[in-house]
């Protein structure tokens, strides 16, 4: 990791990181305005559901409001559960546990992932508030992930539970008894009332440092634009070199040549014949060109580090390797070799095709040995 860090330092150290954000901007100023918005609105809910990037526990956080939001009654979502690796989400899920902290892995596209979402929250709040006529619930979260998507799922499960009702126009909620304030919601149960408000609550994430930065550019928390495609790519490529990850891949290709994908030395590339002929209907053939990118991507990063002599833990050594999978990625991602661009373009294609998760399942936070959330 040491590596990993200095290769860091080195090609984003002229951008002159500090705490206080540097030299980067980050965030545009508004959002800041936005968390002091966010701290008054949070007075009026009875329960937060805090929406986290499961690819990113800890990264995905405000920590300007986390003691504000730990005072609350909160479910943290882990969201994007499908883009995360399942083995270590479960030790997420531990250290939430211990910490005393409700938690659960979502996917907000999936319906029967936020029932048990909803499900826990009516506990939650059931379990305490027997009496208040209306309970408000609040959902928060950095940008992009998915407070959206999730409010769009619970407002499809709260029309198939109460059919017909309109959404909830005007509550009377506050801070102080008889405040009416004009709150639009989606009612989601009954005895008491429980309402999800339909606007959520963007959080700016807390930049510590430059790796959290970028943990939050790869998860797409941060324009691509404020670091840059080819670093944002080149810390990707460190991440997986010092986990050694590509050499698991080693055993997948394997599979997918039994699956009919055959690699063919001599001309250097994958032999679908086998599969076309196998598979049908026809208009597969824009799966089988992305599996057959997928393919090409994970044999040159296996194939790279494979063949590898020098030691990932070297920061020059690992910058070296990196250099020589951008020229792997080209050919795999068929960019031409003259391309003035090619390295953004690598980049490009190579973060597309991390974040829609072909090149695995990823949590890039390491859990805490202990310490609060
Ligand atoms: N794979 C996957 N993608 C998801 C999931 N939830 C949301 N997304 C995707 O993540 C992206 C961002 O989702 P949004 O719901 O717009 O996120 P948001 O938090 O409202 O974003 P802001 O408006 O920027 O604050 C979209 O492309 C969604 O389709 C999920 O559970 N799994």
């Amino acid at each position: 990791m040491a590596a990993l860090k200095g290769l860091l330092k080195k090609s984003l150290g002229e951008m002159d990181f500090n705490a206080g954000g540097g030299l980067i901007n980050w965030f545009p100023g508004h959002m800041a305005a936005a968390t002091r918005a966010i701290r008054n609105r949070l007075k009026l809910a009875d329960l937060v559901i805090e929406v986290r990037d499961a690819r990113i526990p800890i990264s995905s956080i405000n920590s300007d409001l986390q003691s504000h939001l730990s005072s609350k009654r909160r479910v943290i979502a882990l969201n994007k559960k499908d883009l995360a690796n399942p083995n270590i989400m479960h030790k997420w899920v531990n250290y939430f546990e211990t910490c005393k902290q409700d938690c659960i892995p979502i996917n907000a596209h999936s319906k029967s992932s936020v029932t048990k979402l909803l499900e826990l929250v009516e506990f939650k709040l059931k379990e305490v508030i027997l009496k208040e006529p209306t309970l408000l619930v609040m959902v928060v979260g950095v940008p992009n992930v998915g407070k959206s998507c999730l409010i769009n799922s619970i407002h499809q499960i709260a029309q198939s539970r109460f059919p017909g009702k309109e959404k909830m126009k005007r509550a009377t909620v506050g801070p102080l008894p008889g405040v009416t304030q004009d709150i639009a919601g989606f009612k989601i149960a009954n005895k008491p009332s429980i309402y999800v408000l339909d606007t959520p609550g963007v959080l700016v994430p807390s930049i510590s440092d430059i790796e959290t930065g970028l943990k939050l550019a790869l998860a797409g928390s941060v324009k691509d634009s404020v670091v840059g495609e080819e670093r944002i790519a080149q810390y990707l490529l460190a991440v997986l070199d010092t986990r050694g990850t590509p050499l698991h891949w080693k055993h997948l290709l394997n599979n997918r040549r039994i699956d009919g994908i055959a690699y063919d030395e001599e001309n250097k590339r994958y032999n679908l014949k086998n599969l076309k002929q196998r598979r049908s209907p026809p208009n597969r053939s824009d799966l089988v060109y992305v599996e057959d990118i997928v393919v090409g991507v994970q044999h040159a990063l296996y194939s790279t580090l494979a063949e590898f002599n020098g030691n990932v833990e070297d920061e020059g050594d690992l910058e070296n390797l990196i250099d020589e999978q951008f020229g792997a990625l080209q050919k795999a991602l068929k960019i031409p070799h003259k391309a003035s661009e090619a390295r953004l373009m690598v980049s490009k294609k190579f973060l597309t095709l991390f974040r829609a998760g072909k090149l695995g399942p990823f949590i890039l936070d390491d859990v805490p040995i202990a310490n609060p959330v």
